[in-house]
């Protein structure tokens, strides 16, 4: 039998939980005044896509180029944004962060790591902050952590069979140095329950098991109606 991968596990658990427009079927209750997202597949350069941009803000941030050169770049980002423009469409039906067999499930926002693990009892993700998450001397930037763990929580709460919830806090304890363009590896998991709320834990660590960050959050479950 083969293996099912995080992200195998990750798709098949948003497409059982999907909701028909009428609610029928609906084993996914409560989910807030949340609209039902219908995923929207990635086509197949779409990663290529993405990872083009992310290599684009490495460079924005670990360049000095002459003004021509800007002057160029310039002239280059503007066709770009021509192209792109007339595509633009509303929340919910871009494929940026439906897809969870890319890094960063296809969004340029979020860290673009890959979910290796999604179960009930926890999700795990590996891989980099990248040059452009640099805060200062070879580490990530502060503000960049509690962007991947607030993601993180989401799906810990969405493999833990819970509905939608969103983050009334969300603390971090920063240990170690986060290093950048080092393959890292970050567990989330549902630590208890009390009615709506779920206290979530996480843990950062590099590959020779070093904790370098771990953070504790509540996410409270929506009330109908909640956005
Ligand atoms: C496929 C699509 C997937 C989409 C996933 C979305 C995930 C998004 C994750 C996020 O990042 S959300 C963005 C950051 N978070 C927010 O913007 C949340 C803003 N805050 C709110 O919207 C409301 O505060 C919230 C809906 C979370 C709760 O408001 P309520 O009025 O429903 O709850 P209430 O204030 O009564 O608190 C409920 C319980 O939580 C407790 N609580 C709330 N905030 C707390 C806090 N900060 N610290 C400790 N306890 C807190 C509160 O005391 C209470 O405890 P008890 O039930 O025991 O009395």
């Amino acid at each position: 039998m083969s293996e099912q991968t995080g992200a195998d596990a990750a798709r098949n658990v948003s497409a059982d939980r999907e909701i028909s427009a009428d609610g029928a079927g609906d084993d996914y209750e409560h989910h807030g005044g949340f609209p039902v997202y219908e995923p929207v597949k990635a086509g197949p350069n779409y990663g290529t896509f993405v990872e083009t941009f992310r290599r684009l803000q490495d460079l924005m941030v670990s360049t000095h180029a002459p003004d021509d050169v800007i002057d160029r770049a310039i002239e280059q980002t503007e066709a770009l944004v021509e192209l792109l423009a007339p595509y633009e469409v509303p929340e919910g039906r871009s494929p940026a962060g439906f897809n969870v067999e890319l890094p960063g499930r296809g969004s340029a926002l979020l860290l673009p790591w890959k979910i290796e693990k999604f179960g009930e009892d926890g999700v795990r993700e590996r891989g980099m902050f990248r040059r452009y998450h640099l805060g200062g001397n070879g580490a990530a930037h502060g503000g960049t952590l509690p962007l991947l763990f607030d993601d993180l929580f989401g799906m810990v709460i969405h493999a833990n069979g819970r509905p939608i919830a969103r983050t009334g806090y969300l603390h971090v304890n920063y240990r170690k140095i986060t290093p950048i363009e080092t393959e890292l590896v970050v567990d989330g998991w549902v630590d208890r329950v009390e009615g709506r709320k779920a206290y979530c834990k996480a843990e950062l660590r590099d590959l020779d098991g070093n904790l370098l960050a771990d953070s504790e959050a509540l996410m409270i479950q929506l009330l109908p109606g909640q956005q």
